[in-house]
C-alpha cells in the first residue's frame, strides 16, 4: 500500500497534544515549522506535479517534555483564487491554468503575450526563511509570504523584486552567525541579459530605521552574466565557506523564450526546464568580500545538482559536497502520474543521487603542467587537471550513494570543515525509506528506519553543551502507508541513532519538503505560550502501536 502523495489533506488549525512515549531532553524547546504540498485537487481540476501543491505548513511546538502539533494552509494569494473559483486558476510548475477557460486562444495570448516575465505563483511551499524577527515560507518564484510561526496564518505577500531584481530566487538560503540571510536569484531583465545575483539581508535594520523589514536593506553582493543569456541554469541551492559562494552553472536550464510563449503554447513552467546532456557544468566561485568571481575556469561534466551540501577552504582549496544525478529524471519522476499508483511494493526505479565531492584549487601556477592534477589534498581522491587554455576540468571523489535531502550539524559546521551528513536513504526502487548518517571520514553510515513509515529530512539540533560534531539530536516527522499507523514526530540521538522520544499525533499528516527550528529563545516565549484554554481543549493522541525498529 502506498503513501497517497496526490491525497488532499486537512488542515490541524487547532493545536493537538501528541502522545509522547520516551523521554524528549528537557533543553529541548521551540518549534519545528515544516512546509511542503498538501492539496493537489481543487474542485473538479487537479495538478500535474507534486510540487504544485498548496502549500500546508505544519509545526511541532515542544516545550517541557510536551509536543503540540498543528498545521494551517498558507492562504496564498494562488490558494484564494483557487478557492473561489472552486478549480485551479493559478499557474504553477508542473500545471498551467487559466483564470478565465472561456476566452479563446487569441485572447489569451493578448493578455500573456505582452510579458516577457509571467506573474509567478506565490504558492510557498518549498521551506521557511527567517529574515531579523519575521518568519516566511518560501518557494522559488519572487513572492515569499512572510507567516506567523506560531498561529501559522499567512500574513504579507512580499515581493523581492521591490528590494532586489531577482524573478527566481531559491529556497534554500544561507545564514551566517549573526543571522544575515545570503541568498541566490536570477534577473531576467531586458529580454536576455539575464544574471545570477547573490543577494544579502541583514539581520538587523540600522538602528534608526528598527521598525522597517531588514528586506529593506538587501544588498547586491555581486551580479554574474549567465553564461547563455537566454538560459540561465536551474538553481535550487548553493554553498558558501568562510570567503567564497560556489553555485553551478549545470545544463539544466531554464528557456526563458519557452517561458515567455509558455501561456500561449498551454506548456507548464516545468516544460521550460531543458536538460543539455552534452554541456558541461560550470562551477563559480565568488568572493564574498569582493563580490568577484574567482577568475579561473572550472568546469565538470555533466550532472543535475538540486542540493549542495556543505563547503569549505583548506590549504588554498575550496572543497565542496553536492548531491548529483545524471539528469533531470527527479523531476520528471514527481508527476503525480508517476506517483498516484502508490509507491510501496511496485519495483519502479527511482533516479538515484550520488554524494561527490569537488575540489578547486583557489590560484594557480601559471607554470603547472597541462594535465597535471592542481589538488595537492591528502584528504581528497578529487582532482582538479589543468588544461591547455588555462581552464580547470575538475573530477570529484564519489562518497556515497543514494543520500538525499542532505543536513549538517548547520550552526557550528556550515562553511567549514565538518565530518557528519544526515538525510533520506534513497533505494533504487521505491519502499519506505530510512534516515542515514554518513560519516565522511571513515565512510560508514548509520540507518534508522521503521517498517510502513516514510521519514521526512531529519534537522540536526546540538545538545547544549556540544562538544563534538555529532552531540545532538535529529527531529523528523515519520508518514505511514498504512492508515493503522499514526503519524509521529522522532527525536532520535543524532550520535548513535538511538531512539529518545516520539510524539504521536491523530492528524492527517502530509509528507514535507524542508523546514527550520525555532529555539524558544529566538523569541519571546511569553507571548505564545499555549493559552491555558488551548490547552485544556487539545485533545490527548492514542499511541499507535509500535513495530520493530529496522
Ligand atoms: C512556479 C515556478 C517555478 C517553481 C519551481 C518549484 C516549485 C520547484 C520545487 C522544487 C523542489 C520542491 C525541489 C526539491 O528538492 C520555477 C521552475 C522556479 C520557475 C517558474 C515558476
Ligand atoms: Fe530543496
Amino acid at each position: 500500500m502506498g503513501v497517497a502523495f496526490g491525497k488532499n489533506k486537512k488542515e490541524q488549525v487547532e493545536p493537538v497534544r501528541a502522545k509522547v512515549t520516551g523521554k524528549i531532553p528537557t533543553w529541548l524547546r521551540g518549534t519545528l515549522l515544516r512546509n511542503g504540498p498538501g492539496m493537489h485537487t481543487v474542485g473538479e481540476t487537479s495538478y500535474n506535479h507534486w510540487f504544485d501543491g498548496l502549500a500546508l505548513l505544519h509545526s511541532f511546538t515542544i516545550r517541557d517534555g510536551e509536543v503540540y502539533y498543528r498545521s494551517r494552509y498558507l492562504r496564498s494569494d494562488s490558494y484564494n483564487a483557487n478557492m473561489e473559483a472552486n478549480r485551479i486558476v493559478v499557474s504553477e510548475f508542473g500545471t498551467m491554468a487559466y483564470p478565465d477557460p472561456s476566452k479563446n486562444i487569441f485572447s489569451k495570448a493578448f493578455t500573456y503575450l505582452s510579458q516577457t516575465i509571467p506573474d509567478f505563483t506565490d504558492n510557498c511551499l518549498i521551506n521557511f526563511m527567517k529574515c531579523g524577527e519575521d518568519f516566511y515560507a518560501v518557494t522559488e518564484t519572487n513572492y515569499i509570504r512572510k507567516i506567523n510561526p506560531q498561529t501559522l496564518e499567512t500574513l504579507e505577500k512580499v515581493d523581492y523584486r521591490k528590494y532586489v531584481t531577482v524573478h527566481l530566487a531559491t529556497a534554500h538560503p544561507h545564514y551566517d552567525s549573526a543571522g544575515n540571510v545570503l541568498n541566490l536569484g536570477i534577473s531576467i531583465v531586458d529580454k536576455g541579459k539575464t544574471k545570477y545575483v547573490i543577494f544579502k539581508i541583514p539581520a538587523t535594520a540600522p538602528d534608526r530605521t528598527k521598525r522597517m523589514s531588514p528586506l529593506e536593506h538587501t544588498e547586491v553582493i555581486c551580479s554574474i552574466p549567465s553564461r547563455s543569456l537566454f538560459s540561465p541554469s536551474y538553481c535550487h541551492s548553493f554553498s558558501v565557506t568562510e570567503n567564497y559562494i560556489i553555485f553551478l552553472e549545470q545544463p539544466f536550464k531554464l528557456d526563458i523564450l519557452k517561458m515567455a510563449t509558455a501561456y500561449i503554447r498551454g506548456m507548464s513552467w516545468a516544460s521550460c526546464l531543458v536538460f543539455h546532456g552534452e554541456d558541461k557544468t560550470y562551477i563559480n566561485i565568488v568572493n564574498q568580500r569582493t563580490g568577484k568571481p574567482v577568475s579561473i575556469k572550472f568546469y565538470t561534466d555533466p550532472m543535475v545538482v538540486f542540493h549542495h551540501v556543505n563547503a569549505y577552504e583548506e590549504d588554498g582549496c575550496l572543497l565542496f559536497d553536492v548531491i548529483a544525478y545524471e539528469d533531470n529524471s527527479l523531476y520528471q519522476w514527481f508527476y503525480l502520474s508517476n506517483l498516484k499508483e502508490g509507491l510501496e511494493g511496485n519495483a519502479k526505479i527511482i533516479p538515484f543521487p550520488t554524494l561527490k565531492r569537488f575540489a578547486v584549487p583557489l590560484y594557480m601556477d601559471k607554470n603547472a603542467e597541462v594535465g597535471s592534477n592542481l589538488i595537492k589534498l591528502s584528504t581528497t581522491t578529487a582532482r582538479a587537471l589543468k588544461e591547455k587554455d588555462d581552464q580547470v576540468y575538475c573530477e570529484p571523489e564519489l562518497l556515497c550513494e543514494g543520500l538525499e535531502l542532505p543536513q549538517i550539524n548547520y550552526a557550528a559546521h556550515n562553511g567549514k570543515p565538518y565530518r557528519y551528513i544526515f538525510g533520506f536513504d534513497v533505494q533504487r526502487t521505491l519502499n519506505p525509506n530510512k534516515i542515514i548518517k554518513y560519516d565522511i571520514l571513515t565512510k560508514s553510515s548509520l540507518r534508522w528506519g521503521e517498517d510502513h513509515y516514510w521519514p521526512s529530512e531529519p534537522v540536526f539540533l546540538a545538545t547544549p553543551d556540544a562538544k563534538e560534531e555529532d552531540d545532538g539530536i535529529l527531529l523528523m516527522t515519520m508518514v505511514s502507508s498504512d492508515p493503522q499507523k499514526l503519524p509521529f514526530l522522532l527525536i532520535l540521538d543524532a550520535k548513535n541513532f538511538a531512539e529518545l522520544a516520539r510524539a504521536y499525533v491523530d492528524v492527517d499528516m502530509h509528507l514535507d519538503l524542508h523546514g527550520l527550528f525555532i529555539p524558544d529563545t529566538d523569541w519571546d516565549t511569553r507571548k505564545q505560550a499555549l493559552p491555558k484554554e488551548v490547552q485544556d481543549r487539545a485533545s490527548d493522541c492514542p499511541v499507535a502501536s509500535q513495530t520493530g525498529q529496522a
